[in-house]
C-alpha cells in the first residue's frame, strides 16, 4: 500500500508527528539525532511488527511514556483505502488494527506493507549468519504467496517440538509422528523457496550485470539437505547423528544461499561499497519481483543513501529505485550530497529537527 498519512505518538524522540507523504520520493533531511531514522523505523514497524535496530521494544517507546502508537492511512494498487494502527506498551502488549478491526497476527498488517529496507547495516545480509538470508527468502515467498506464512510458522513449531524430543532421546511412537510432520512441512517450505528462487534469481542476475559489470555472479540456494534426496531419506541417513547431537541437522532450517563473485565468496572479493551495491541490487529486485508477480508495490526505506557509495554507484542505485515507481522514503543529512534524481521537483521534502517533522 502507499502511505498517504502517517502519525506517530511517543515513538523514539517524537512526542507527536504527522506527515502526508507523496506517492514517489519522500526525503527526510536533518542533522544527526534529529529523528530521520526513527521515521523510517516507524514504517518498517508497520511492515514487520518490529524495529530494525538493535535493542528491546521498550527502547522504541519515548522515554518515560507507556506505549508508542503508529497510525497510517493509505491505499493499495486497486485504490482501496486502508488504515493501520500499531501500538506497543512497555510490557510488550501489542494492539494491531487493520481497517478498523483488531487483528491478532502481525502477518495481517505486514502483508499490506511490504517494505524493503536499506541502511548501512543491510550488508549484514551477506556478512551475517544464514538465518538472515533465510529470512530474506521467506519474506519474498510470503509476500508472493501469503499461505506460506502458515507453512513456515508450522514448520518452525514442528522443529521446536522435534528438537525437544531429540534432546530427550526418546524412542516412542510420538517421535515417528513428529518426524513425519516435520518431513511434510519441511518439503513444503523447501519447495516454496525453490520455486521463488527460480523466478527471482535470473532477474537478480540482470540487475547485478548492470550494477557490478566486472563480476560474474553465481548465487545458489542450498535447501538444507542433499538435493538428490528426499528429506525423509536425508533424515534416515542422519538419524544416528541427530540422536547424538540432540537436534535436527537436516531440513529447511539449514538452508543457505551460496553467493560467489568470479568463483569466490562475495564476502572476500567485494569491497565494502561493492557489497552495499550488491545488497542494494537484491533489495531493489525483491521489490520489482514482487510487483511483477502480484502487482503489489513495496515501500522502499533508504537510510543514509550516500554512505559508502561513490557517485556512479549512487546514480545506478537511485535510478533503479526511482524506476520502480514505488513509494520511497530516503534520509540524508544534506540535500546537496544527493543525486539530482532524488532531489528534483517531484520529491516531497521534509525537514526533521529534534523530534519534529515539517514539510518543506
Ligand atoms: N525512546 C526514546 N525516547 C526519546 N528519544 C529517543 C529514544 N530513542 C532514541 N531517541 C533519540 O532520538 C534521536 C533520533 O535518533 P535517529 O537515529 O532517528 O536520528 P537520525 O536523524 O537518523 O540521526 P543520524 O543522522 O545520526 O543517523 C536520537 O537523538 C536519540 O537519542
Amino acid at each position: 500500500m502507499h502511505i498517504d498519512a502517517l502519525t506517530l505518538t511517543d515513538f523514539r524522540n517524537f512526542k507527536e508527528a504527522k506527515l502526508s507523504p507523496g506517492a514517489g520520493v519522500n526525503l527526510f533531511i536533518g542533522a544527526n539525532g534529529s529523528g530521520k531514522t526513527s521515521l523510517l523505523e516507524s514504517i518498517y514497524c508497520l511492515g514487520s511488527g518490529r524495529s530494525f535496530r538493535p535493542g528491546t521494544h521498550r527502547q522504541v517507546i519515548r522515554h518515560e511514556q507507556a506505549s508508542f502508537t503508529i497510525f497510517a492511512r493509505g491505499h493499495d494498487e486497486n485504490e482501496a483505502k486502508h488504515t493501520l494502527g500499531f501500538q506497543r506498551d512497555r510490557e510488550g502488549w501489542v494492539k494491531i488494527r487493520v481497517d478498523g478491526e483488531q487483528v491478532n497476527r502481525f502477518g495481517q498488517m505486514a502483508k499490506l506493507v511490504p517494505v524493503q529496507l536499506m541502511t548501512p547495516e543491510t550488508v549484514e545480509l551477506v556478512l551475517g549468519g544464514p538465518k538472515l538470508r533465510r529470512q530474506f527468502l521467506d519474506w519474498g515467498v510470503f509476500h508472493v504467496e501469503h499461505r506460506f506464512g502458515e507453512t513456515i510458522t508450522g514448520f518452525n513449531h514442528l522443529l521446536k517440538q522435534r528438537n525437544s524430543l531429540l534432546k530427550q532421546r526418546k524412542q516412542t511412537s510420538e517421535v515417528a509422528y513428529w518426524d513425519a510432520k516435520f518431513c511434510q512441512y519441511g518439503e513444503q517450505v523447501a519447495s516454496a523457496r525453490l520455486s521463488y528462487w527460480q523466478g527471482f534469481e535470473p532477474v537478480l542476475q540482470k540487475r547485478l550485470k548492470h550494477f557490478l559489470p566486472d563480476y560474474e555472479f553465481s548465487i545458489r540456494l542450498k535447501q538444507g539437505w542433499d538435493s538428490e534426496m528426499t528429506l525423509q531419506d536425508a533424515m534416515i541417513k542422519n538419524k544416528a547423528a541427530e540422536e547424538r547431537y540432540g537436534h535436527a541437522i537436516v531440513g529447511p532450517h539449514k538452508a543457505e544461499l551460496k553467493m560467489l563473485a568470479n568463483g569466490e565468496d562475495v564476502k572476500s572479493i567485494l569491497s565494502r561499497g561493492q557489497l552495499k551495491l550488491f545488497v542494494a541490487a537484491i533489495r531493489v529486485v525483491q521489490g520489482e519481483y514482487l510487483f511483477a508477480k502480484t502487482g503489489v508495490q513495496c515501500i522502499y526505506l533508504v537510510d543514509d543513501i550516500t554512505a559508502e557509495l561513490d557517485a556512479d554507484s549512487q546514480q545506478k542505485f537511485c535510478e533503479a529505485l526511482v524506476a520502480t515507481k514505488a513509494q520511497l522514503f530516503v534520509s540524508a543529512i544534506n540535500k546537496g550530497e544527493l543525486p539530482e534524481l532524488i532531489t528534483n521537483a517531484d520529491t516531497k521534502m521534509f525537514h526533521v529537527e529534534h523530534g519534529t517533522v515539517k514539510e518543506l
